[in-house]
Parts: C-alpha cells; sequence; structure tokens
C-alpha cells in the first residue's frame, strides 16, 4: 500500500498547485481493488505539511485499517462511488470556485464547446441538494448515494462524464486512477469557468451542436458514450 499512498499523496499535492482548493479543503482518493482497500487524505491537514505516510487507508466497510489521522470527511462518498462503479480508481472532491459557484445555484454546466466535449459528454449534472433527513442522517453518505442513483437511474456512463456537481456543496470528479481523477477536476473548473463567461456574453447561448458533441467526444474516447435521455 505503501506504492498507493505515495501516488495519492502526489495526486493531493496538485490541488494547492492548480488552484483547485484553499487551505485544507478537498480530497483524493485512490482504489487498490486487488486487496479491497483504499487511501484517502487525512482530515483538516495542511497540504504544506502533508506525507505520504500521513494518508488513511480504509477498507471497504468504511473502517480505517492503517493511519494516524482521521479519514477525510468525505470519506463516506468516495466508498459509495468506489462501490458502485468499478471502473472508478480514483476520485477527488474540491471547491474549486467557478465549479462550486454552478453547484451552489444549483445549475448542471451545458456542453457549450469543444473543450467541454473533449472530456464530458453531455452536460455536467448537478445533484439536488439532500433532505433535512438526508443531512441529519448521513451527509456525506447520501451524497455518495445521490450521485450513485443519479447515474443509475439516468443510464448515463460515469466514466463518460467523469464529474458532477452536489448542490450547495460542490464538485465531485473520478477516473481511472487519482490523477485522472486530478485531470478531470482541472477540466471542469476551466469548463465551469468558460461555461458562466460565455452566458455573460451571450444569455441565450444554446448548447454546441449534438453532432459536434459526439464529433469530439467520440474522437477521444472511441463509441462506449451513451447520451442519456435526461440530458436535453
Ligand atoms: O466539503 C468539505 C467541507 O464542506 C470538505 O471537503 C472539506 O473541504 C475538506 O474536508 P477534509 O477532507 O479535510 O475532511
Amino acid at each position: 500500500m505503501e506504492e498507493l499512498k505515495k501516488e495519492v499523496w502526489e495526486a493531493n499535492m496538485l490541488l494547492p498547485k492548480y488552484g483547485l482548493v484553499t487551505f485544507t479543503w478537498g480530497n483524493v482518493s485512490g482504489i487498490d481493488r486487488e486487496k479491497g482497500l483504499f487511501v484517502i487524505k487525512p482530515s483538516g491537514v495542511d497540504y504544506d505539511v502533508m506525507k505520504p505516510e500521513d494518508m488513511v487507508v480504509m477498507d471497504m466497510e468504511g473502517n480505517r485499517v492503517e493511519g494516524h489521522y482521521k479519514p477525510s470527511s468525505d470519506t463516506p462518498t468516495h466508498l459509495e462511488l468506489y462501490k458502485a462503479f468499478p471502473e472508478i480508481g480514483g476520485i477527488i472532491h474540491t471547491h474549486s470556485s467557478y465549479a462550486t459557484s454552478w453547484a451552489q445555484a444549483g445549475r448542471s454546466i451545458p456542453c457549450y464547446g469543444t473543450t467541454h466535449a473533449d472530456y464530458m459528454y453531455g452536460d455536467i449534472p448537478c445533484m439536488r441538494c439532500l433532505n433535512k433527513e438526508e443531512i441529519e442522517e448521513a451527509y456525506e453518505a447520501n451524497t455518495g448515494h445521490l450521485i450513485v442513483n443519479y447515474f443509475k437511474e439516468s443510464g448515463r456512463n460515469p466514466m463518460d462524464v467523469p464529474a458532477c456537481l452536489c448542490k450547495n456543496h460542490g464538485p465531485f470528479a473520478w477516473g481511472k486512477d487519482p490523477h485522472e481523477a486530478v485531470h478531470n477536476a482541472v477540466v471542469l473548473e476551466e469548463v465551469a469557468k468558460m461555461a458562466y463567461r460565455a452566458e455573460v456574453i451571450e444569455p441565450r447561448i444554446q448548447p454546441a451542436p449534438q453532432e459536434l458533441q459526439d464529433k469530439h467526444y467520440y474522437r477521444k474516447h472511441g463509441a462506449n458514450a451513451y447520451y442519456g435521455q435526461d440530458t436535453k
């Protein structure tokens, strides 16, 4: 697990490097599916002093099996996504300002151009805010359930749109490994910024033509992309 701890630590170090977080916000994890264990950032530890050996090792029941710090507060959300989607190898949560602004507004990010289409097929969905019971019962786990249920009910492939927004909270992104998850979080923030500015420039803006979205996504990802019925 030392190798995975180092990989997850390196991925977490990219959050401040790419300006995706301030202070101790956000977190990245990575999973070893053969061992049935995943590694996540420790809760509340400053990135400036964080070391690979500070990473926390968790099992698939949510128990800490190794580590001298508490695991990230968002660990239950990561766990639900790992359990539901076996193709996911790394997950990131940030408070990057443009994506978080769309999340706070409760809006999905439409695909307005090829930069978006190259990475995310269709709109980047925003999950509803959890209700009082869900918040009080288990906010982070229920956030994970909400994301999982969205993809299962919509039929959208989470690897075709490897990110989502959680209303009144912020973005989650994922990938085949922790570094790809970080890459997708950086793309998400850039796409969120471009989309906001495009709407300011032209409030009547419409999503990019479907054939342009298809061309760009298929060119990059092949024909496994599925475009769910829920997207306009
Ligand atoms: O979303 C939140 C808090 O709103 C968390 O992601 C914090 O931003 C980071 O918490 P830890 O990973 O340090 O527990």
